[in-house]
């Protein structure tokens, strides 16, 4: 069980002394100025961003922060990224509000470099006649695709300054691409930094999700009345009445929902018998509908950014509406104009209940 469930970072004054030389280096450099955070899991990252903010506010300079470490996002809500304003002394980035987020869908960024990399270039572009230093946390993962991730933020980004929180050169191959071009800063990872075991890790996402769904309440959405997106369900045409027909038929199904997109369909279907049903799922693609059930969505405004997430309860296919949970006002629902589907399914008590495949909706 973790102490204090919501949080892992705070402000701390033990400050290990090669971060001020980074400090330093930030507050004497020509603003603006971004400043890539990158490290393993538990190396630091947040602990260090909250570090630097609150100096750096000191110091009297307009601080931007972008968390994009969905895996345990600090501002939330979580499985987004998010731009925020610190303007005054905080202890913990979970205390502050976020100014812009854009719609990851997911807390594992394994199936959304896109996202993850989208979401991080407008936040920082969004901040960049803002303030005078923006500083970008990032996920954990290092390794494997993790690390073309980590390359592909930094290409796109193009920061003024990295720091790397190391134990052993593991960020070195990532980096060494850059070092003629951009500061690089190794700090060792703080000696006394604490390790959090997966669970863990979940309970204090689970806190998370909870905080951010308090004060739900469900709204009923329409089909018509927003676009679809981040599934292929709605993708393309519905099928007409006499293809559902035919493949009710054929395969022994009652569908509640058929689309046809570039020559191929998408089945929201019960089955009606228990039969084997020889189908290429490349041509003809399947599910029932309770793979939708608290499914995370996300609200999304005219200019791409996510006014918040609901979580998706039922979709109602008969009255072609959606049964959303979600704590934003009604004012905002009215500036929804996408409903995206996420790839994590989340209860209102903030369980995970799994993470979907991205092409499996
Ligand atoms: N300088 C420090 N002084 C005291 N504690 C620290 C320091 N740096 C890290 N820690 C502790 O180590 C733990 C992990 O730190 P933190 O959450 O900042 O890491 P992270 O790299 O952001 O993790 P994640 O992988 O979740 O993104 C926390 O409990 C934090 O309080």
């Amino acid at each position: 069980m973790v102490d204090n469930m919501i949080s892992k970072a705070y402000y701390t004054t033990e400050i290990p002394e090669d971060r001020f030389e980074a400090l330093s280096c930030i507050k004497d450099s020509q603003k603006p100025l971004k400043i890539i955070l990158l490290g393993g899991v538990d190396s630091g990252k947040t602990t260090l961003a909250t570090f630097l903010a609150n100096e750096l506010l000191n110091l009297g300079f307009k601080v931007a922060i972008v968390d994009s470490d969905v895996g345990q996002k600090s501002i939330l809500p979580p499985a987004t990224i998010s731009l925020a304003f610190p303007e005054t002394n905080f202890n913990n980035l979970y205390e502050i509000k976020p100014y812009k987020s854009y719609f990851v869908g997911s807390t594992a960024p394994i199936q959304f470099f896109g996202e993850m990399i989208t979401g991080t270039k407008l936040l920082c572009d969004y901040a960049e006649d803002k303030a005078d230093i923006i500083i970008v946390d990032t996920t954990g993962l290092i390794s494997g695709s993790g690390a073309d991730l980590k390359r592909m933020k930094i290409e796109m980004i193009k920061p003024d300054i990295i720091i790397a929180l190391e134990k052993r050169n593991e960020l070195k191959s990532i980096l060494k691409p850059f070092e003629n071009k951009i500061r690089v800063f190794y700090l060792k990872v703080y000696e006394n930094a604490k390790s959090f075991s997966r669970e863990e890790r979940k309970e204090i996402r689970a806190e998370k999700w909870k905080e951010y769904f308090k004060n739900s309440k469900i709204y009923n959405i329409g089909f018509n009345d927003v676009v679809i997106g981040g599934t292929k369900v709605f993708q393309g045409e519905k099928i007409l009445e006499d293809e559902k027909y035919l493949l009710e038929s054929l395969f022994k199904w009652k569908i509640l929902y058929g689309s046809k997109c570039d020559g191929r369909y998408t089945i929201v279907k019960r089955d009606l018998v228990n039969m084997p049903r020889q189908i290429d799922k490349n041509i003809l693609y399947y599910i029932e509908p309770e793979r939708f059930n608290n499914l995370i969505v996300g609200l999304i405004d005219e200019d791409s950014f996510c006014i918040g997430l609901g979580i998706l309860k039922t979709i109602d296919f008969e009255n072609e509406t959606l049964e959303i949970l979600t704590p934003i006002s009604e004012e905002d629902i009215k500036n929804i104009r996408e409903i995206r589907f996420g790839r994590i399914r989340v209860d209102e008590n903030g369980e995970e209940l799994g993470l979907l495949d991205r092409d499996s909706i």
